[in-house]
């Protein structure tokens, strides 16, 4: 499939290209604002302007007002180039959920903090939406399993235990009544779902298995939805405040949730779920795993999310954002565009459009993800993924001035995972009898990304990376300093500002 790049006007193949294809070499673009008129035109425009000003038309007046254009278009020139010195962008990059946004947020904590204290109770509707969908997949998962439990045929996960054997999912009579007896009082909760989904974004991430993407039948989408492909448009946190309807679903979830946090409790500790979990492998999103243990604190009538629990949150990003925050760093106030982009599949298009004149591209590759296969793809696992895309980056001409700083990220789920008993070789065969332990996995990762950038970078930048757990604070907030600096240093190098 190819897709046409609709700033540049040239083909690109879907982004990425599979490894390892190049990008298509690209048509040079033209900036706006930089190009001298042709002395054709000047002389066309004096003598117009002669007409109305009354100045003769004498080769020496057209000469005069051809200078005068001259002059202006220096003027603006010199101060675009200006602003452009005093502006840095940067992207973040990555497949879905490998941490863009997580790191933007901390991005603004760190350089913008009063802007995410005025957002702090806007994130309340993502945080129920999250919770409650955790709330249905556990609910889903245990419906599954006592519905299996009465076939004849039983397929078991890997690790898996025979129905009825020691370390079953217990699926007992009275098991299965005291889950029937928390949902049935869960079911007002479950019933909000909808439409907190369709105030925070439309039924992009929120929507469970067998309910359509566009929500389904009846489903009523809000105007400011925007059909990107297949998905729907996710709404900017700002707004949530400002709409009256989200608060009628935020205050409307709040008062079920107060009255249901102690059912959500006796689920999330029921014999069923951990068996669950550990048995059949039931994957929760890490948000919802966070907030189930944390919903006494959520389901409080004064709650207002937590700097941790905005970090925590799990809203898939549609398109491309944009967030300008004031930077100073090295003697200077700088302008840092920082573009938080969509990494599904279906959103990598977008992203060429602003590849232009990029100062710096954060990349980030989760490496927990050993395991897991891309939701949109079931056949290709996360980490092939990232590869792909990092070599589709590093190849892409629009950025060979970007400097590159690649994020190993999520190694908190990675030490976990080991520590567990999770077997890489299990998923990635190359990884063979390797030790099963952190610092192993985490040099092999290290080295497998290192040598896809050696391989493949045309233009030999050098590549800065880090491990990283996006939602530690503070260790986030020095490798904002630190590749901060070496942006700016960069920077100021190529501008010549200081
Ligand atoms: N445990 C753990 N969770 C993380 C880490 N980084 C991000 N997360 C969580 O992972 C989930 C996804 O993170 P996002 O920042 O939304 O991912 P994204 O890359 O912006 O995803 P898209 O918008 O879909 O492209 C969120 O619930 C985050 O809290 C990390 O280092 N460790
Ligand atoms: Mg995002």
């Amino acid at each position: 499939m190819y897709i046409i790049c609709a700033r540049h006007g040239q083909i690109l193949p879907d982004f990425p290209p599979p490894f390892p294809t190049l990008m298509l070499s690209l048509i040079p673009q033209r900036r706006p604002g930089r190009t001298r008129p042709s002395s054709a035109s000047v002389v066309s425009r004096s003598t117009s302007s002669s007409d109305s000003s009354g100045l003769s038309d004498s080769p020496a007046a057209a000469r005069r007002a051809s200078d005068l254009i001259d002059e202006d278009i220096k003027r603006e020139a010199a101060r675009q180039q200006a602003q452009r010195k005093k502006e840095v962008k940067v992207m973040l990059l990555g497949q879905a959920e490998s941490g863009k946004s997580t790191l933007r947020k901390q991005f603004q904590l760190y350089h913008a903090s009063h802007t995410l204290e005025a957002e702090r109770p806007s994130w309340r509707i993502v945080v129920y939406a999250n919770l409650i969908k955790a709330v249905r997949a556990i609910l889903e998962e245990l419906d599954y399993e006592f519905s299996s439990a009465s076939d004849e045929y039983y397929p078991l996960e890997e690790g898996g235990v025979d129905p009825g054997g020691p370390g079953a999912v217990p699926t007992d009579a009275a098991a299965q009544n005291e889950v029937i007896e928390l949902r049935r009082k869960l079911l007002p909760l479950i019933s909000l779902e909808g439409s907190l989904t369709s105030e925070v974004s439309a039924g992009v991430d929120f929507v469970g298995p067998g309910v359509r993407i566009d929500g389904g039948p009846g489903l009523k989408l809000p105007p400011w939805s925007k059909k990107t492909g297949s998905r729907l448009g996710s709404r900017p946190v700002e707004e949530l405040r400002q709409s009256s309807t989200a608060q009628v679903a935020t205050n409307r979830a709040a008062q079920v949730l107060g009255s249901t946090a102690h059912v959500i409790e006796a689920l999330w500790r029921h014999r069923c779920v951990e068996a669950v979990i550990r048995l059949r492998k039931l994957r929760l999103d890490e948000s919802g795993v966070f907030f189930l243990g944390q919903v006494r604190r959520i389901a409080e009538t004064e709650y207002i999310p937590s700097t941790e629990d905005i970090l925590h949150v799990r809203l898939q990003t549609v398109g491309v954002i944009e967030h300008s925050m004031m930077v100073n760093t090295l003697g200077g106030i700088y302008t840092w565009k920082i573009y938080d982009v969509g990494g599904a599949r279906s959103q990598r298009p977008a992203w060429c459009s602003y590849f232009d004149d990029v100062n710096a591209l954060i990349f980030l590759a989760p490496i927990s993800a050993f395991d897991q296969f891309l939701e949109e793809d079931p056949l290709t696992n996360r980490i092939h993924d990232s590869l792909q895309l990092l070599v589709s980056i590093c190849t892409n001409k629009l950025l060979k001035d970007a400097q590159l700083v690649l994020l190993l990220n999520k190694i908190d789920m990675l030490r976990k995972k080991l520590e567990a008993g999770v077997q890489i070789r299990q998923y990635i065969t190359s990884y063979a009898s390797r030790p099963n332990n952190f610092s192993t996995a985490a040099e092999y990762f290290r080295s497998h990304f290192l040598a896809a950038h050696r391989k493949t970078d045309v233009f030999q930048r050098r590549l800065y990376v880090h491990l990283t757990t996006m939602l530690d604070i503070q260790a986030t907030q020095i490798i904002i300093t630190s590749a901060g600096d070496l942006i700016m240093r960069k920077h100021i190098a190529q501008t010549g500002l200081a």
